[in-house]
This record gives structure tokens, C-alpha cells and sequence, in this order.
């Protein structure tokens, strides 16, 4: 399987390139991305034949169907990673909450957070092929809090890549943070901006695409990639698991075989939902998808509305700080499989120009029949965190929580929804012992103790070993001067 372009192809790029080629370098044409030529399409005896399937044997035949460039032994080595998780024969638990609805717990991973079910493989798979061209890469990342510490994590001391991972000095939790900044390995580079993550993503895409800093990076015998969910070698792993808690349900009975379901996904950067799109795509039974956000609300307005306005936003620090985003990388590659090249090259280029762009009345009629939204705000957010403890026993995350409110707005009853749980309670515990037991102390330390008292949970070594270890990474620069503190971390 080859990947094109969503913006086209300019005369000096092929128009196809291999998976491999993808990753390596995921900034196509005209700042756009790589996306699959076509998807493969799975169907119901691939949904039947795995529903006695491990995890990883669903995974590795999924990624049979891409037919990408990798040797299958790289594979088997990167997907062994899912044996770390809590559970290796079950790495991500789906659970009844209450009628109608099911929670895909995607977080029980290294760092606590779904982005690990990506990152962790990719990181091999990036570090392989390096190895086998013999090149050494300079991997970048922007973070809102959980890509970057699960970036850090999958590249720790791998060998021929390095990490400079940027994130939002004050706009992420303090879990998330100390997960950053106690992270000692010479191939890690971990940078606080005096700004917000959109700041943090935009220097990451300007510097996939600069012609100077890539010849900077030349000089020193280094290549230039991302962990980000531009690049498409983070996609192809957050299609599995959609394809898995839909399965889950059928193994738990929860639904028949072909019968539809909502995916309700919590989201910032797109690339979690973008993985929904696809799985139906390839042939998953999906009725639609609901996108989840807080306040940062761009997603709901352009679902609801079809514009696409940046103009008088600014980010916003909320209570669920991994989807304070406004600039949302993957919703390029839905408006390229809706609408094609040339229609993405446009509206990209006025959101790039203008802050802004607006779809036809028939290009929204098309969106909503595949996607529907809704938007929480922190007090309502930790409502329902208290609601559903209480209620139904259940604990979640404030970025979980926001599905909350889209589920009881755009779901119809009697279809039953898969919403998305993106990280660990123990990542926001105070925002969540706020919840509830109106505690406002506001330390983490703290409310991780009161939280798992009151819910009767353990708190994870590796969360509670982060308070004691050593702070190691202390820049914090402003954004003008990342190129030059990554230049002088190489
Ligand atoms: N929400 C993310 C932001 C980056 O998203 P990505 O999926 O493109 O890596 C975070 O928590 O860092």
C-alpha cells in the first residue's frame, strides 16, 4: 500500500510514497499529509474471524490488510509492547457503565494515557527503520500533556532517534508535566514554552517544513520526523482499537454481529476519531461518530455549523488539558477523503491565510452524516465524573468525562455507544477529587490520596514514584527560541 497526499502533489515529490517513506518525512506537499491510497476493506468475516482473537492477533492481521513496508518480525517486536500493559491478554478493557453505553479503556499503557496504544509500536517500527537505512533521526513532538510523555517513553535510549518534545509550560497537569520533566535519557530533550500547545504544534509543522532547519539537521548526520498524529505510523495503530471494543461488545453480548453502534471519542488533535472514521471505513459496523470536546469548541462548531473559525479564538486553559487545541491536525485528512485534493488544499490554505474557512451547505450535509458533536464544560465535566462514580460506580477523567454530555445529547436510544476513555484518573486527581468531595487543595500528591481512598483504588507505582524522582529537564524558553534550543541539544 502506497500513501498520497491531501493537498496534492507538488513537482517535486512523488506522487505516492511507501508507508516507511510516509513516516520518515510526514509533512507532504504544500504543509499537507500523507494519507492511504485506498483503505483496505475488512468486512464482516474479518470482524467474525477475530472475535476470538487476541488483541495482538487482531492487530497484526489488520495491519496484514495495509500491506505496508515493514518486515513482519519488526511487527510481531512492536506489537509485543501490548504485553506491558496491565493486562497483555486484554490491553484495552471495554466496561458497562450504565444501559446503552460501554467505556473502551484505552489508557492502561505505560504513561497512563491512550496514546500509548499508538506509540508505544511506533516507536519501534520508527526506530527499525532508521536502523536499517543506517540514519539517525531528530523526533518531534508538541504535547498537551499525554503524546509527550508517551513519546519519551517509546523512544527512551532507542537507538538512531532522538526526542525533543515540546509542551505548554502551565497547560498540562502536574502528573503530566513531572512525567516530562523527570525523564533522564540522553536522547531525550524535553522543552516548557511560554505558551500554548498550539504555539508548541506550530513550530513542530513549520519545522517539518523548513529547508534551513533540515540542512541544519543535515550537518549533523541527523533526519527530521514526528511523533505526532500527523504522522500517518501513529494513525494506523488507533484504527485497531476500534475495531476491538466493537468486538468486545459482541463477545460480551452487548450487541450483535453488524448491529450499529455510536463512537464517542474525546477529542483534541483529531487523530483518535480520525482512527474511528477509518475503521468504518474499512467496514465496522458505526451508526456515527460524536466528537467530545471542552471548552475549546472549534470541532462542535464546525460539526454543527461547517465553519471553521479561528479568528477570535484563543485557546483556553480548561479542567481536561490534554484537548486545549484549536488547530486540529487530522481534520485535514477527513476533509480530504470527503471532498478531495484540490477542496483541502483550499480550505487549508484559508484557515492558514485567514484563520478561517466555511463548508458548503452540501459539504456539512455530508459531514453531519458521519459525524455529530457536543461540547462540556469543566463544572458540568466534573457533574458527571460525581454522577457516575456515585451512580454507577464508575470513575473517569475529566477528557472521559466530556463524552458525558455528547452521549446524552446526540446518542438515540437503543443504539448502543462505545465512548472513549483517553486517560487514567490519576493523571487529573484534582480536578477529580474536586469532583467528588469538594476538595479545592488543588495538589495532586493529595487528591490521588483522597481520590483512592474514597474509590477504594490503588495508585499506580509509576504514578506515585514521579513525586520523588529527580527534576531533570528544566528549559523553558520562549516559542521564538525553540529551533535554537533543539539545535543546541544535538
Ligand atoms: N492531545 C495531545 C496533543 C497532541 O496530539 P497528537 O495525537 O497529534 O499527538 C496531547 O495530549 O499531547
Amino acid at each position: 500500500m502506497n500513501f498520497i497526499q491531501t493537498r496534492g502533489c507538488d513537482e517535486n515529490s512523488p506522487k505516492s510514497v511507501t508507508f516507511s517513506e510516509a513516516i520518515l518525512s510526514p509533512i507532504a506537499s504544500f504543509g499537507g499529509l500523507y494519507v492511504p491510497e485506498e483503505l483496505p476493506e475488512l468486512g464482516e468475516s474479518f470482524l467474525t474471524k477475530h472475535l476470538s482473537s487476541s488483541y495482538k492477533e487482531l492487530a497484526f492481521d489488520m495491519l496484514e490488510h495495509f500491506d505496508i513496508d515493514i518486515e513482519r518480525g519488526v511487527i510481531k517486536d512492536a506489537l509485543d509492547l501490548y504485553d506491558k500493559f496491565d493486562d497483555p491478554k486484554n490491553p484495552v478493557p471495554v466496561v458497562k457503565v450504565k444501559e446503552n453505553l460501554y467505556i473502551s479503556e484505552l489508557y492502561h499503557g505505560p504513561t497512563r494515557a491512550f496514546k500509548d496504544m499508538a506509540l508505544q509500536p511506533f516507536g519501534i517500527v520508527l526506530s527499525s527503520i532508521a536502523q536499517k537505512r543506517g540514519e539517525n533521526y531528530l523526533i518531534l513532538a508538541a504535547t498537551s500533556g499525554d503524546t509527550g510523555p508517551a513519546a519519551l517513553e517509546t523512544f527512551k535510549n532507542r537507538a538512531n532517534v532522538q526526542v525533543a518534545c515540546l509542551y505548554p509550560e502551565g497547560g498540562t497537569s502536574d502528573v503530566q508535566r513531572l512525567q516530562m520533566v523527570t525523564e533522564d535519557a540522553k536522547n531525550l530533550k524535553v522543552i516548557g514554552i511560554n505558551g500554548v500547545f498550539d504555539d508548541a504544534q506550530n513550530a513542530l509543522k513549520r519545522l517539518l517544513a523548513s529547508v534551513e532547519f533540515k540542512k541544519a539537521l543535515k550537518e549533523k548526520n541527523i533526519l527530521l520526523s514526528a511523533a505526532n498524529s500527523v504522522n500517518f505510523g501513529r494513525i494506523i495503530f488507533q484504527i485497531i482499537y476500534h475495531i476491538h471494543s466493537y468486538l468486545e461488545l459482541v463477545r460480551q453480548s452487548a450487541i450483535t454481529m453488524g448491529e450499529k453502534v455510536y463512537l464517542n471519542v474525546p477529542s483534541g488533535n483529531f487523530g483518535n476519531a480520525l482512527g474511528a472514521y477509518y475503521a468504518w471505513k474499512m467496514g465496522l459496523p458505526v451508526e456515527k461518530i460524536i466528537i467530545s470536546s471542552n471548552e475549546n469548541n472549534v470541532l462542535t462548531k464546525l460539526i454543527k455549523t461547517g465553519k471553521y473559525d479561528l479568528r477570535d479564538s484563543h485557546v483556553v486553559n480548561t479542567t481536561s488539558p490534554a484537548m486545549d487545541i484549536l488547530k486540529s491536525s487530522n481534520v485535514e485528512r477527513i476533509l480530504y477523503d470527503m471532498f478531495g485534493y484540490k477542496r483541502t488544499k483550499e480550505l487549508m490554505q484559508s484557515l492558514e491565510e485567514s484563520s478561517f474557512y466555511e463548508l458548503t451547505s452540501e459539504e456539512l450535509a455530508y459531514l453531519q452524516k458521519s459525524f455529530d458533536a457536543d461540547f462540556c464544560n469543566g463544572d458540568e465535566g466534573k457533574k458527571y465524573i460525581k454522577e457516575t462514580f456515585y451512580k454507577n460506580s464508575y470513575l473517569m477523567d475529566p477528557h472521559t468525562a466530556t463524552c458525558m454530555k455528547s452521549y446524552e445529547t446526540c446518542s438515540r436510544d437503543g443504539i448502543k455507544t462505545i465512548a472513549y476513555s483517553t486517560a487514567e484518573w490519576t493523571k487529573f486527581s484534582p480536578v477529580i477529587a474536586n469532583a467528588l468531595t469538594g476538595e479545592i487543595d488543588g495538589e495532586d500528591l493529595k487528591a490521588l490520596v483522597s481520590i483512592s481512598k474514597e474509590a477504594n483504588l490503588k495508585i499506580p507505582d509509576m504514578i506515585k514514584e514521579l513525586f520523588t524522582k529527580e527534576i531533570v529537564q528544566n528549559t523553558v524558553i520562549e516559542k521564538e527560541d525553540i529551533e535554537k534550543e533543539i539545535l543546541k541539544f544535538l
